[in-house]
């Protein structure tokens, strides 16, 4: 098993580990070189190298604390890093307009449902992603924008709660809500922040098999699923970044990460994973 080193705020923390020439940023849609977060003392995230191409489905997992959300809020550039580099979709945190930035990246975490208002219609939670607003109703949203909506939310099987208010909704039906919003901007890249969190078992079944649609569709965005859970993997994701303690245990293609020895490391505990057909499960040994 591999010993995952603690982060502590003695270690040292390497400085980008490479230069990346313009022409391979271009297939990237992520790029980070030698990560890391620091906060009031502590090491969020430390030595990251991380690239995600325009056809990958990467899943992130970890236990509670690795520095995640972390991560993926980075690559939504909703926060910099304080050291190393980040490009997104080619253009690097820090010399690029965020504001321009984000409606290219579609993002759900339980932090923005929990700022959509009870009040607000699904359709318009939906709709109004294509302006960069939530909780302010638009009487003069475009009827293109509209019917694109409840094509999404006909793909998420939710187009009959259109009408119905957000604050009234099953939290299946609010995440899978918050994924057609998501999409609406017809985003290059798609982050999932713990989407299936809180679902009843039906519930979660129902939401990795849409996952799986979506991944499996060439025309989909790249993705990035954040979870704790190996079942909640959806068939189709391609590739696998476990963290723990705020570093890389591993990352890369799904078949080679994805080991009992590689899950035990990140989890600190001894675990048995198992396959069954595209699907995975892990428990202890
Ligand atoms: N602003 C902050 N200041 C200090 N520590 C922070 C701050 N934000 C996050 N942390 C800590 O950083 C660590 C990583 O947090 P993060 O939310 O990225 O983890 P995570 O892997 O998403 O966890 P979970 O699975 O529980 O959601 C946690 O220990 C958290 O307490």
């Amino acid at each position: 098993m591999t010993a995952v080193p603690r982060v502590s705020d003695n270690d040292p923390v390497s400085e980008p580990t490479q230069q990346i020439e313009q022409a391979e940023l271009d297939d990237l849609v992520v790029h980070m070189s030698g990560v890391g977060v620091r906060r009031g003392g502590n090491k969020l995230l430390a030595d990251v190298d991380w690239s995600v191409e325009l056809d990958e489905r990467w899943v992130v997992l970890g236990p509670n604390g690795a520095g995640k959300t972390t991560l993926l809020r980075m690559a939504a550039a909703e926060l910099h890093p304080t050291t190393g580099t980040v490009h997104l979709l080619g253009e690097r945190l820090g010399r690029v307009d965020v504001f321009e930035l984000r409606p290219r990246i579609g993002f759900t975490s339980a932090a923005l449902a929990g700022r959509v208002p009870a009040d607000e219609t699904v359709r318009d939670v939906v709709v109004s992603a294509g302006y960069a607003v939530l909780g302010r109703w638009r009487e003069d949203y475009d009827t293109l924008d509209t019917e694109r909506a409840d094509e999404l939310l006909a793909a998420l099987g939710i187009k009959h709660l259109a009408g119905r208010t957000f604050g009234t909704l099953s939290e299946g039906e609010r995440k899978r809500t918050l994924i057609a919003r998501s999409l609406m901007t017809d985003p290059e890249m798609l982050l999932l922040d713990e989407p299936a969190a809180g679902l009843d078992l039906g519930g979660r079944e129902d939401l990795v098999a849409r996952l799986s649609t979506l991944a499996m569709d060439p025309d989909a965005p790249a993705m990035v699923l954040v979870t704790h859970h190996v079942e909640e993997i959806p068939p189709g994701f391609t590739h696998a970044l476990l963290l723990a303690e705020g570093r890389m245990v591993a990352g890369g293609l799904l078949e080679d990460v994805l080991t009992g020895e590689n899950l035990s490391a990140t989890f600190g505990q001894d675990l048995v994973l198992e396959r069954s057909g595209a699907r995975f499960f892990a428990r202890r040994r």
